[in-house]
Parts: structure tokens; C-alpha cells; sequence
């Protein structure tokens, strides 16, 4: 029983002792065990063998957080700078369905030269021409509403959204938000920047444009005026819907079809110096003008050995 308690009071001592050790680095002690004295040394840690680490760190800290509220200050700035289709008045356009004059006046579309409807209106293209549902008998084009389905609202697959349209939901529920054919387009100069004003232009909250290019009169104008209409984004009576297809620029067909489609839409044509055009152009096409040769050069080699074996044959 003595001997427990010894046992106990050794522990007990022993955890007192190491508790208690001395926490200043590089020091030298003593500490009893149970089963004997041991020496120990603390290691110096780093700040120990480097006073001045202590003073880096505080300023790398002061400096990241620096940085951080400079980011800050900066992201909200930008934020406050966001397109006017992104801000309220887009809402309020969209859904008052007032005609383009609800416009809000002070948004940074209108007090932008580009984006002001006017340069529109001045250029002819506000003009209300909207051919809604009517589009193949004004123009009267048999050829136009071959293939227009009787479900004139269905959705097809890929359906192309406005692509400024984060107030779809709210217009929604108007139920002249709906699909429009289009009264302009841009068609071409490939690769004059016609993406660019397609996008300057659908800055303005009046104005509606089509994502991707639809290719309707060049190569899907078998698939109907319905199917052209379903690839519009959707509008409201107010705004003018814009698509753009640089190659019905150079399409032959295009112009007669446009021309019986709506013989007063806008066309937009964008040129660009033809030199660095036909830059831009031969490098887009690249990949695919290296396939063409390469498949070109394995076609005259088929037909070498084919116009060998043919001509060894006939020698035979
Ligand atoms: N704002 C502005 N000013 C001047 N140039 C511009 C602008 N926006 C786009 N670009 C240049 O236009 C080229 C792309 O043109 P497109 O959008 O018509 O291309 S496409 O036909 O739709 O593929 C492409 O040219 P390259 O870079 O030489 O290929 C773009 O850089």
C-alpha cells in the first residue's frame, strides 16, 4: 500500500513537472520520471533563430489583406458597371410592354451613342414591321410555309434563348412574350466583327438577339418558317429581334429568300480591310483547310494507284 502511493505521488510529480516546463526555446532542464532524472533541450524554433520572421509575417498579413479589400473595392465597382440588360430597367422594359419609348432614360444604354435606340430609329431599323404569326402569308411564299408544324408553340430541341434574357421569368407570364421573327439582320461580313455589333446592338433593352446563327436561308430553309421562328429568342411587341449569318452574305440563294420572306426587313452588313479579313478567315478555317488538302492529297495517291493498277492491268 506504501509502495502505491509512492507510485501515485511519483506520477503526480511527474506530470507537475513536465505541465510545468519551462516554454523559452533552446533551454536546457531536468525532469524526474519516475525512474530516474532526464535531461532535455528545447530545439530553438524558427522565430528563435530568426527574430526578424516574427516582423515578415505580420507584414505579409497586412499586405494580403491590403490586396484583399483592393479586390474587393474593385469586384463592387464592377459590379456597379454592369450592362443595362443585367440592371432594373431591363425589368421594367421588358415587362411594361409599353412600346421602346419605356426605355429608362437614364440608363447607361440610353445615354450611350451605340446603344441609343435613335442611332436605331435613324437607321431605319425600329421600325415596326413584325410579322408575328403572319409571316408566310404576307410574303406569300408557298416554299416558306412548307414544313411549319400545327403546334406553333412547340419547343424544339435547342432552342435558342435571347442571349440577354435573365428576365425571362418575369415576362414570362406576359403573354405577348413570345418568339418573333426577326426585322434585321446582320449578314456578314464573316469575320468583320459581326458577332461584336450583333452584341453592341442587343445592349440596348429594346432589342432582342438571336445566340448562335441560324443558317435558316442558306441551308435550313427546307425546315420551314415555324422552325425559323423557334429559333429566335423570345420578345415582347416593343423590341426588334436581330439574328446574324455572315454567310448569307455569299450565299446564293439568300438574297430572293429574304427578299420573299419580308421584302422590307433591314439587312446590317459590317465590311472589315479585306486583306486582314481574309486573314482572320484563313486562320479560322486552318484545321479544316489542312484536313481538305490532306484528304485531297490521299485522294490523288488512291487515284495514282488506282490509275496504276489499272494501267498494269490494261498492259497485261
Ligand atoms: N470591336 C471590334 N473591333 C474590331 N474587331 C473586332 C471587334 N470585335 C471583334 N473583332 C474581330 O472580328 C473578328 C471576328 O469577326 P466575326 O464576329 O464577324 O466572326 S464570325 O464571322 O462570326 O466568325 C475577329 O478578328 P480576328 O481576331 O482577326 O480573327 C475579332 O477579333
Amino acid at each position: 500500500m506504501q509502495h502505491h502511493n509512492q507510485q501515485n505521488h511519483q506520477k503526480k510529480q511527474t506530470y507537475v513537472m513536465v505541465q510545468y516546463m519551462p516554454l523559452s526555446t533552446g533551454s536546457t532542464g531536468q525532469y524526474n520520471s519516475g525512474q530516474g532524472a532526464h535531461q532535455f533541450i528545447l530545439p530553438p524554433s524558427l522565430e528563435g533563430r530568426c527574430p526578424k520572421l516574427t516582423r515578415y509575417k505580420t507584414i505579409g498579413f497586412l499586405a494580403v489583406t491590403l490586396l484583399s479589400v483592393i479586390l474587393l473595392v474593385v469586384m463592387v465597382s464592377h459590379t456597379e458597371m454592369a450592362p443595362p440588360y443585367f440592371s432594373a430597367s431591363r425589368a421594367e422594359s421588358k415587362t411594361s410592354g409599353e412600346g421602346k419609348s419605356m426605355a429608362t432614360p437614364n440608363s447607361a444604354a440610353a445615354a450611350s451613342p451605340m446603344c441609343s435606340l435613335s442611332v436605331l430609329q435613324d437607321a431605319g431599323l425600329a421600325e415596326e414591321t413584325e410579322l408575328g404569326d403572319k409571316g408566310a402569308e404576307v410574303n406569300n411564299d408557298p416554299d416558306l410555309a412548307r414544313g411549319a408544324p400545327s403546334g406553333a408553340h412547340a419547343e424544339p430541341s435547342g432552342v435558342i434563348e435571347a442571349q440577354s434574357d435573365p428576365t425571362g421569368a418575369a415576362a414570362d407570364d406576359d403573354p405577348e412574350y413570345r418568339r418573333r421573327f426577326p426585322t434585321a439582320i446582320v449578314i456578314g461580313a464573316r469575320k468583320a466583327g459581326t458577332r461584336a455589333i450583333l452584341r453592341f446592338i442587343g445592349l440596348h433593352p429594346d432589342v432582342v438577339t438571336s445566340r448562335r446563327e441560324t443558317h435558316f436561308f442558306d441551308r435550313e430553309y427546307d425546315q420551314g418558317l415555324e422552325w425559323y421562328r423557334q429559333q429566335m429568342p423570345k420578345s415582347l411587341p416593343s423590341q426588334m429581334t436581330i439574328e446574324k449569318t455572315p454567310n448569307y452574305l455569299v450565299d446564293w440563294d439568300t438574297p430572293q429568300r429574304v427578299y420573299n420572306f419580308n421584302a422590307s426587313i433591314k439587312l446590317i452588313l459590317i465590311v472589315r480591310n479585306p486583306i486582314s479579313r481574309t486573314v482572320s478567315d484563313y486562320v479560322q478555317l486552318r484545321p479544316s483547310l489542312v484536313k481538305l488538302l490532306a484528304l485531297r492529297t490521299s485522294f490523288r495517291t488512291c487515284s495514282e494507284v488506282h490509275s496504276d493498277n489499272s494501267s498494269s492491268s490494261s498492259l497485261v
